[in-house]
């Protein structure tokens, strides 16, 4: 594992990509990153900000660039958190494609509504009615998750740790499969 190429999370609001991808980078002794940090941290503002004064076009020209930024200047192996719409533009599916260890976490809806209802920090669930909402992204986007993505693990009803360790075990056998 320690020959392991970087780690990206991808997977809806509520896959755990934030919470898993710490306990990965500990476990790995690496460096973690989330894009949603990275694009605050650029911005000197919060995702809701940006939501408010540039739209969710605003925050996806972010997005791409945060993106592109950290691939290419990624040397040593990370663990990366995406955040849940990454794979909406074409050309982050692209960049993502040709990375070799993308995780799809996947969670079903009923389990990212119970997740997402404890904090009230994402712009999309804060419009409608957030199962709603929850679903209509999960028919859109949980197909391109499985189009990029080089392993999928379920998250439902297990502890983090218990997913951190399905992720290591998953990543392995995908590692021994492609050597
Ligand atoms: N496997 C799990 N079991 C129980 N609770 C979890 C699990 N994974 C994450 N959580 C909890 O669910 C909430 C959302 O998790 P987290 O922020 O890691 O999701 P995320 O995929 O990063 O979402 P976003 O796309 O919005 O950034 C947090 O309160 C976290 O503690
Ligand atoms: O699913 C989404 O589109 C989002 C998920 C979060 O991680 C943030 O990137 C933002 O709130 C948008
Ligand atoms: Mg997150």
């Amino acid at each position: 594992m320690i020959n392991a190429p970087t780690i990206i999370l991808v997977g809806p609001m509520g896959a755990g990509k934030t919470t898993i991808g710490r306990l990965l980078s500990q476990q790995l002794d690496r460096e973690f990153y989330d894009s949603d940090r990275v694009i605050e941290e650029n911005a000197g503002a919060d995702i809701p900000w940006i939501f408010e004064k540039e739209g969710e076009e605003g925050f996806r020209r972010r997005e791409t660039q945060t993106l592109q930024t950290m691939l290419e200047a990624d040397q040593t192996p990370v663990v990366l958190a995406t955040g849940g719409g990454i794979v909406m533009k074409d050309e982050n599916r692209d960049m993502l494609k040709h990375q070799p260890l993308v995780v799809y976490l996947f969670a079903s809806v009923t389990q990212q509504l119970q997740r997402t209802s404890k904090s009230n920090h994402r712009p999309l669930l804060k419009q409608g009615n957030p199962k709603d909402t929850l679903t209509r992204l999960f028919t859109v986007r949980d197909p391109l998750y499985r189009e990029v993505a080089s392993v999928i693990v379920e998250t439902d009803s297990r502890h983090p740790k218990t997913v951190a360790n399905k992720v290591m075990d998953a990543i392995k056998k995908h590692l021994a499969a492609e050597a």
